[in-house]
């Protein structure tokens, strides 16, 4: 842990400058061993999670203990990070964390009555104690991010999808009537494209094949490169017949926008989708796009097959 942390990284909002010279009620400002208290409980719960909202809960808990706050803001920019805890109010103590230099947001201490100058003396004698767990939190975020993203196409990776599609299976389960599809899609003939034209070039072209798939879905359908030159869609409250309907669309589109160098031949996919029928895991449900997906191949390349369950099939799920 870096040990330059002092009390004036903390900035105090100029925002804040304006408040009454006398508190509307009383504040009687903690004694030191009070506060040496308190920052030892807050220190043992805030190293408890690794969870922005969490922690801030934690914080907020605990200050209300000492310090009448209806809720607290934090927001952060470069994290996309704007939440609330508790309730909103009219009055604000905000402060910039900012530790060596490195920015980790602004947090807001709200209620409806102004806050004093002792009040926030107060609040800025504990204030170390959160930028710490907040910078921890954030960091693993951070990792927590990009481990689930495919670095070559930008894409969702397969540990993300695994645990989209689980999460997706267990919400249409819950809700009987809320459908569920997923389309695979594998890019055909890429060996020949990597023979021809080289790995990098085979690179390209997964990449491009990735944001005609981003950017043929709705925002509320995810994308995956399932692997290789595989790629999956989830499509949430989505029946077969939508599902294929996409998939056409996806089909029709990668000719149309993938480009090789020389433009001489085409590249186009062959695409298998399957509807949610109640399969135990995941793997269940991707094995009959995997199905469907062979039979397009065997069916010439560059067509969508989907996949119908029997009712002998549907017994036996
Ligand atoms: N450039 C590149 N190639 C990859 C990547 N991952 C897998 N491949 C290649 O993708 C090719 C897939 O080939 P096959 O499984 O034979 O499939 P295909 O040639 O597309 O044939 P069909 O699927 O039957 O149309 C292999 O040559 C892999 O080496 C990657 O990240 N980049």
């Amino acid at each position: 842990m870096p040990s330059s942390f002092t009390q004036s990284s903390i900035g105090r909002s100029s925002e804040n400058s304006v408040f009454s010279s006398v508190s509307s009620f009383a504040f009687e400002a903690p004694s030191a061993d009070r506060i040496q208290a308190l920052r030892l409980q807050l220190a043992t719960a805030l190293q408890t999670s690794l969870d922005i909202d969490q922690i801030l809960t934690l914080l907020h808990r605990h200050l209300k203990a000492y310090l009448p706050i209806s809720g607290i803001h934090y927001v952060n920019g470069d994290a996309m990070i704007d939440t609330y805890i508790g309730r909103s109010a009219k009055h604000r103590c905000q402060y910039q964390l900012n530790m060596q230099k490195q920015a980790f947001g602004d947090i807001s201490f709200v209620r409806s009555k102004r806050f004093s100058e002792q009040e926030m003396a107060f609040i800025e004698s504990i204030m170390d104690l959160v930028i710490f767990p907040l910078r921890n939190a954030l960091k693993y975020r951070e990792a927590m991010a990009t481990a689930m993203i495919d670095p070559l196409t930008g894409l969702n990776n397969r540990g993300a999808m695994a645990i989209t599609l689980e999460r997706e299976m267990e919400r249409a389960r819950r809700n009987e009537d809320q459908d569920l599809s997923i389309i695979l899609i594998d890019v055909d003939h890429f060996k020949s494209i990597n023979d021809r034209y080289g790995h990098l070039a085979g690179d390209d072209i997964l990449r491009q094949v990735a944001r005609v798939i981003h950017t043929s879905v709705r925002r509320c359908d995810v994308c995956f490169r399932y692997g290789g030159e595989e790629f999956l869609i989830c499509l949430t409250n989505s029946t077969l017949e939508l599902a294929r309907s996409v998939a056409e669309r996806v089909r029709l589109a990668i000719p149309d926008q993938v480009k090789l160098a020389d433009r001489e031949r085409p590249v186009t996919a062959s695409f298998g989708v399957a509807h949610y029928e109640g399969e135990a895991d995941w793997p269940a449900l991707v094995n009959r796009a995997d199905q469907a997906l062979f039979s397009a191949k065997d069916q010439g390349r560059n067509c969508v097959v989907t996949s119908l369950v029997t009712e002998q099939d549907a017994l036996s799920l």
